[in-house]
Parts: C-alpha cells; structure tokens; sequence
C-alpha cells in the first residue's frame, strides 16, 4: 500500500501521520488517530506530572506579582468608575476585589509574577483560552507599530487579544530567498510558540489561541477604525477580504481573506496596559543585523560573549541564562526575528525575559539554522532545569514531537486542519538533539560542570 500523493484541494490536512492512514479503512482511520492522540496526551500529562515541573519553580513573596488588587478604602470608588465607564455593547461589570468574581483575562493579569507569566497547571489558563477562542467581540481596530497586520480585538468583558490573521497555508515552506525580515507572520506559528513556551517549563508567551473569526460581523461592521474600514472588498470568488495599513504587505494583493467570510487567526491575551505596568524594551544581543549585507558583530567575534558576560544586566542574576532559555526556544522553532526583547520595568532586572511575537518562526522545516544557537554556542552556559526538562523531552517517553502534537490537538484550530504538519513536529526533535549535542561539546571543552551548567534548582536530585 503506497502512500497517495498530496491533492491540490486541501494540501494543509495531509501530514506525513494522514499519508500512512490514507490506506487504512475509513472506520479504521478514526479509530486509529483516537488512539494516537490519546496516547500523545498521555505523554503529555505524565510530562507535567514530572517532578522537574512541580518542584522547582522559583519561590516568590506573595506580594511579588505586577499588579494586586486595590485596598477596601478605594473599592467602593471603584467599583462606580467601572459603573459609570461601561459603555454600549459591554456586559455589565460584576466583579469586586474578590478574586472569584474576576473574569479570566483579570485573574491572568493578577497572576503575573516576576518569574512567570502564569503558573505551572494554572486553573485560569484552560478558562482564558475558551474566552479567547469564544467571548463575544465588540471591537476590533489596528494595533499600530510593528510591520505587519495585526488588530486589537476587545470582548464585552473587557478582555483584549492581539489578532494576527493566517496569511500562510501550513504545509507552505517560508521561501529560501525571503530574508527572515520580510517573511509573512503566521498565525499557527503564534500559537504553536505558547505550546512550546509552555512544554519546555518557561511559561513566559502570553496564552495564544487560534479562533474562526468572522471578517464581516466580528471585524468590519463593529470597527470604529477608519483606515481599517476603507480596505474591505469581496474578491473575484466572493469571499470577505481587507488588507489594513502597515508597512509590509498591506494591499490588494497581499489581503487577508476569509472562506468565504471565516478567517483563521491566533488570539494572544493582552498584557496589562502599559499605563498600568510599563515594559521595558532591551536590544538581544545577538540580534540580526537587519540589513542584506551586513554582518553583525556577533557573527565575526568568537569571544563575543566574554563582552556580553561583562556588561549589565548580563554580568549578574539570571539574564545570561534566561536569555539562552530564549535562545533554545528560538532554535527549536527557527525564529530569526529576536530583535529586542521586553521586561516588565516594576521587577528591574532580576525577572523573566517575556517571549513574544513569534509570527516568523515555523517557516521552515528542512533545513535547520545553527546561527540562532550562537549564544549557547559562545557563552556555554546553561540553567540545569532548561538543560534536565530538554534532556526529558528527548526521550521517547516524553518525546518533543509527540507532546507538542497532543498540545497543539487542544486549540480549536486543530479541527481545521493540525496546528503542524508532521514535518515540523520532526524537526522539532531534531533540533532537540542539535541543542543537547550542544551542551554536551560544551561540558567537554570545560573542566567543571558548573562552569556550564547554572543550578537554579539545587534542591532537586534528580
Ligand atoms: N500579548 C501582548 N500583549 C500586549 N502587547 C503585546 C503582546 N504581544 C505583543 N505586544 C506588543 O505589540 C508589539 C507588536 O507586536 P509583534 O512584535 O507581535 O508584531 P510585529 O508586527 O512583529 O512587530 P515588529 O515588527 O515591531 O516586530 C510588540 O512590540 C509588543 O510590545
Ligand atoms: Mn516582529
């Protein structure tokens, strides 16, 4: 029985798992995939189970979280400026300073700390996804800056998304002559990078999920956006389309449209207003010299990082290793666009580096990009929790391919067509060998382990 060839209608449900089904028979298919899956989510929940995701996260004073919830005196004030600021098309708001009264998007917000962004088997994460994927939009307008279309969408509960709509089938390959500066963002890669994020124990992209989102009555007929508003049309086949006003691939021909009106899209849950908890913006780096001939000073020193290591905020605390953290989670998903990163400014230095923006990675999955590693590869260093949960994942027991699969299966997306065809999630594990080969040269070329190795997690034995 030969593997069929992949039909032009609908390429993006044919994974390299879907071609070995294809023969099976057709009660047999379901039946069989059921099995997969349930396996995979198996693997996945014996993951963090695992010891090394219960034990070891970073004790924080309970008052050490961005935002807490204002003192009895201002309550009552409060809760009539909520009152009085209501506006149509909200729901009426009917919580107080008790935690339970919160929707999910405040309680998220209340959970930020200066490790993480939520915690490890938080009980609000799997109720903001269904938010995301399902809560009534009231707006939805242009989120300026940045180089590509991406829109602000607000729920009648006051929660905030960033949308960023497909513009990329799955099974598409970025192409080779594309610098990673202007390839297309795609929304799976969004969400497949909070997985990821998730999986490897950081915890630091904000909860993204995937959503159909209605191009005529969740977007152009609520938008009070004038410029977003001017750039509907209906396509030659009918279908729902607009482009919006940005500085890449925003015209006729680069539209993002609807089927006929459903577009797909990833939804990250907005951070608080910056009003309400500033960020700061630092350059990597090792950021890419965004320009066609250029090479970065990175790219022809050696002993580069011997510089880094010795300049605020990397010559102390946990930044060196947090920004390798960052690195690895690049590698694996080949994103090349880590220009800058961002804290937020009330932890100072000693906090999580956020990950966000992800829209370039998952571009390709032939072919892998060691320059991404180089800061592993110059510094050597590395935290012993990244390194033992990496090291997990690399046994078939926990494999990286199969939990991702089984996590990716959770978005609502997934009934569409999966978040990553197989050849992504392969690649997946191979670049896993790549970082741990890594390491392994670095224990070598140095006498002591701790040399290399950062033991944030000293009280683990394992
Ligand atoms: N979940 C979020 N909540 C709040 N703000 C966010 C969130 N994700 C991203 N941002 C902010 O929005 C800005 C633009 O987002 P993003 O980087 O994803 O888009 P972009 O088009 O790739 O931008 P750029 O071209 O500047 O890289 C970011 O610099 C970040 O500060
Ligand atoms: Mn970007």
């Amino acid at each position: 029985c030969e593997p069929s060839q992949r039909p032009q209608t609908q390429p993006h449900n044919l994974t390299s798992a879907n071609l070995t089904r294809s023969c099976s028979t057709s009660t047999a298919k379901p039946v069989r995939q059921k099995r997969v899956r349930e396996a995979d989510l198996a693997k996945l929940e014996a993951l963090f189970s695992h010891a090394l995701y219960t034990l070891h996260a970073p004790s924080s004073p309970d008052d050490d979280t961005l935002l807490r919830i204002r003192t009895q005196e201002t309550e009552e004030h409060n809760a009539q400026q909520w009152l009085s600021n209501s506006k149509e098309g909200y729901d009426p708001v009917q919580w107080n300073s008790s935690t339970e009264t919160h929707p999910p998007w405040l309680r998220f917000h209340l959970g930020i700390s200066r490790w993480q962004l939520y915690q490890h088997r938080d009980t609000n994460l799997p109720a903001l996804l269904e938010q995301l994927s399902t809560h009534r939009i009231i707006s939805a307008v242009q989120k300026t800056g940045g180089t590509q279309l991406k829109l602000v969408i607000t729920f009648s509960n006051y929660g905030q998304a960033l949308f960023k709509p497909m513009k990329q089938e799955r099974y598409e390959e970025t192409n080779v002559n594309l610098y990673y500066f202007s390839d297309f963002e795609r929304h799976n890669a969004e969400i497949a990078a909070f997985h990821l994020d998730r999986i490897l124990g950081f915890r630091r992209v904000p909860p993204v999920v995937g959503r159909l989102v209605d191009v005529i009555k969740e977007i152009k007929d609520i938008t009070t956006d004038h410029k977003l508003a001017r750039t509907f049309f209906n396509s030659p086949v009918g279908n729902s389309c607009f482009y919006g006003q940005c500085s890449y691939y925003c015209s006729t021909e680069h539209a993002v449209c609807g089927r006929p009106r459903a577009i797909e899209g990833s939804l990250a849950a907005m951070l608080p207003d910056l009003s309400l908890s500033p960020r700061r913006s630092w350059r990597n780096p090792w950021r890419r010299s965004y320009s066609r001939s250029k090479l970065a000073l990175w790219e022809k020193t050696p002993a580069y990082c011997d510089m880094v290591k010795k300049t605020p905020p990397y010559d102390r605390g946990t930044r060196l290793v947090d920004l390798i953290d960052m690195t690895i989670l690049d590698f694996l998903q080949s994103n090349m666009d880590r220009h800058h990163y961002e804290t937020f400014e009330i932890f100072g230095n000693n906090t999580f580096l956020l990950h966000l923006d992800h829209g370039r990675a998952f571009g390709r999955y032939s072919k892998d990009e060691p320059s991404i590693l180089t800061p592993l590869v110059q510094c050597c260093r590395i935290r012993r929790s990244t390194l033992l949960r990496l090291r997990l994942l690399s046994s078939p027991q926990y494999r990286l391919s199969d939990v991702m699969r089984a996590s990716l299966s959770q978005d609502p997306l997934a009934a569409v067509a999966p978040l990553l065809t197989e050849p992504h999630l392969s690649a997946l594990d191979r670049r896993l060998a790549a970082v741990l080969q890594r390491v392994q040269r670095c224990l070598l070329q140095h006498q002591h382990h701790h040399d290399v190795i950062y033991d944030d997690i000293t009280d683990y034995s394992g």
